[in-house]
């Protein structure tokens, strides 16, 4: 696959919205560089001091840059964002120079260009996620260690999608339970519930460096024994039952397999979702409620809603 680059120069205050609009956009891998940040960086770490290329960042600010597969739909993507972010004028956020800039880049450049912004980061009472060329110890005996490399796909673990999905995971999975993850990227979710004692994951993707990524993460963990993974539209064709379904997806993509999740479940099995929007959590909720489902739990983080439902029988 062909990837382009786009980068975005702005402000510290606008960092996060146009984060999350470059999410919703469906671009992976987000990355913001201060070029004041990597001096700093270079000289408490290393102690040398990092030599600002100017050809590199020629202006004062912050660029984000974030990455999208290149298509028939790259043009009209692109524009979504651009008008997205000049949107945000709207609530008098400064987007400052608000240059936007496209290049093409290299499957190698893609994967190893954001990788020293990772570390390791706790993200549920159990769970702390250590990308892979980090050293980390962990600071208490029950603290479990997950290591990634989230490489080609989405899902560095710490996208408060993902966070909301292993903070569900965490609270339900039982030992020996069987569990789906429709849309597994990276394979952190299947790996998490491995990790907090499900017995066999299925996991599916539609992109195969997502199901490359998931294989090679499982093995580094140690549970690719346990996670079965295959390049698979949402659940065409699954013919299992399990006690869990995860799914962070889009809400748009979720409500066209609520019907197929609920063949998928074992009686009073789980469905959690994530990667909805706000505006979209009643259309999701409605949809559950219509297709078996009752709700147990709604939660949400910055712009994002995970919703826990059972399926009861219709
Ligand atoms: C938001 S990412 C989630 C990745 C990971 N599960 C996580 O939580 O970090 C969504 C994933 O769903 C996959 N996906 C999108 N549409 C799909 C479809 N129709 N069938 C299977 N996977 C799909 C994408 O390739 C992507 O890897």
């Amino acid at each position: 696959m062909r990837w382009s680059e786009i980068c975005v120069h702005t402000t510290n205050e606008a960092i996060e919205p146009i984060s999350n609009i470059l999410h919703e956009t469906g671009a992976s891998g987000v990355v913001i560089e201060d070029p004041l940040d990597l001096i700093t960086e270079r000289e408490d770490n290393f102690g040398e001091i990092y030599e600002l290329n100017k050809d590199q960042y020629p202006e004062e600010g912050v660029y984000i840059k974030a990455y999208l597969p290149i298509n028939s739909f790259l043009g009209e993507t692109v524009d979504e964002i651009k008008q997205s972010i000049n949107n945000l004028l709207l609530y008098d956020i400064d987007i400052g120079s608000n240059t936007v800039t496209l290049s093409e880049v290299k499957e190698e450049e893609w994967a190893t260009a954001w990788k020293k912004y990772y570390k390791p980061v706790k993200i549920s009472k159990k769970i702390t996620i250590t990308p892979t060329w980090e050293d980390y110890v962990p600071v208490s005996p029950d603290e479990i260690v997950l290591e990634l490399d989230p490489g080609m796909a989405f899902g560095t673990g710490t996208h408060p999608t993902t966070v909301l999905s292993i903070q569900g995971i965490e609270r339900y999975v039982q030992e020996n339970d069987d569990i789906i993850d429709v849309g597994c990227g990276s394979g952190v979710l299947s790996i998490a519930s491995i990790l907090l004692g499900a017995k066999e994951v299925f996991a599916y993707d539609l992109d195969d460096i997502a199901v490359k990524s998931t294989g090679l993460n499982a093995k580094l963990n140690k549970v690719d024994k346990r996670i079965h993974v295959k390049q698979n539209n949402l659940l065409d064709n699954v013919n299992k039952q399990a006690d869990i379904i995860v799914s962070n997806i889009l809400a748009e993509i979720i409500i066209r397999f609520i019907k197929e999740a609920w063949y998928n479940l074992k009686d009073d099995g789980l469905f959690i979702t994530s990667g909805i929007i706000q505006a979209k959590k009643d259309l999701v909720k409605d949809q559950l409620l219509q297709n078996g489902f009752t709700i147990i739990e709604v939660n949400e983080m910055e712009d994002w809603v995970s919703i826990v439902a059972k399926k009861v029988g219709v």
